[in-house]
């Protein structure tokens, strides 16, 4: 069993985007910006923002944090979306999710500027990524390709199965693997935890890679698989003792696996990563420098 390390392809992958943005700015041009918006001060959110600002200067971006309260109108929202989209020293929003309750998050990602939206969660992004037009790709999968990639994993005619149908993970990794360009070529399912049993365990034990985003600690179970699987966990769970585990029974079920993300150092490192590759396009598109 070997480790697919997020931090060490993260961190290869910042590495030479720093290196291009340094060209850049040596011939004269401003710092990629990025504006980060976070509603609230869920504990998790303010952990995942802090690493993307520390994540643009490595980068040797710009990061900016906009704050706003937990109590703060969708349409208060929207307007300071409509600002941004309108601001040209800004080459790409986010707005960190989940939202209050009383915020419709689809609205909110539906106002965000397509040519801005480096989260690759807008309907014309998502639209493009799945014919194949260039296209700013959702993060954590498209971080899932480039960990894929970087450990020269093979996809092609391979069995993916995929656990959880999140518009953010499951639905964009499944379509990324199976397109016929880039990465892709492979034959996917995609599942979710309303998948009858014996049908997921049908589909997971024949599966060369598993990559599961249900949200539940040890969904994956040793039975589940088959000798010499590839396991993504995108799950990021913390227990009540403070530990952090993934969706995987890691203990009982890294044995079986040619490979296998940790949690912490997989895959949210990755969609740290993939945010960075997204923002450096869109500074780009900006200047016209592709
Ligand atoms: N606007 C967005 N909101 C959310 C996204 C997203 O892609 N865009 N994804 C998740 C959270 N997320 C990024 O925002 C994210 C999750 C995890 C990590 C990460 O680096 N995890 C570390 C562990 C961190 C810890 O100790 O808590 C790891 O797995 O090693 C980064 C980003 C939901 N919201």
């Amino acid at each position: 069993m070997e480790l697919l390390d997020g931090k060490k392809c993260a961190e290869s992958l910042v590495a030479d985007i720093s290196r291009k943005v340094a060209g850049y700015i040596g011939s004269g041009l401003r710092k990629p910006h990025m504006t980060i918006i976070l509603v609230g001060t869920h504990a998790p959110s303010e952990s995942y923002v802090k690493s993307k600002i520390a994540s643009c200067g490595r980068a040797g971006f710009e990061g900016n944090l906009i704050r706003l309260p937990e109590t703060v109108t969708e349409q208060e929202l929207l307007a300071k979306i409509n600002g941004i989209n309108n601001d040209p020293s800004t080459d790409g929003v986010i707005v960190q999710l989940p939202l209050p309750s009383h915020i419709n998050e689809q609205n909110v990602i539906n106002a965000i500027a397509p040519e801005k939206d480096i989260d690759g969660f807008h309907p014309t992004n998502f639209g493009r990524m799945a014919l194949g037009q260039k296209a700013f790709r959702p993060a954590t999968a498209y971080g899932i390709c480039k960990l894929l990639q970087f450990y020269d994993i093979p996809i092609r005619g391979k069995h993916c199965v995929v656990i959880g149908r999140s518009n953010i993970v499951g639905k964009p990794i499944s379509i990324m693997l199976a397109n016929d360009f880039d990465i892709g070529n492979a034959t996917v399912t995609l599942t979710h935890i309303e998948t009858p049993r014996p049908l997921l365990l049908d589909e997971t034990r024949r599966a060369d890679i598993v990559i599961v985003a249900v949200g539940i600690p040890g969904f994956v179970s040793e039975d589940m698989v088959k000798e010499g699987v590839v396991l993504i966990d995108v799950g990021i769970n913390r227990l009540e003792n403070g530990k952090l585990v993934g969706d995987v029974d890691f203990a009982a079920v890294a044995p079986k696996c040619s490979w296998i993300t940790p949690v912490p150092g997989g895959v949210g490192r990755m969609t740290v990563a993939a945010l960075m590759i997204n923002t450096l396009m869109a500074y780009e598109n900006n200047f016209n420098l592709t």
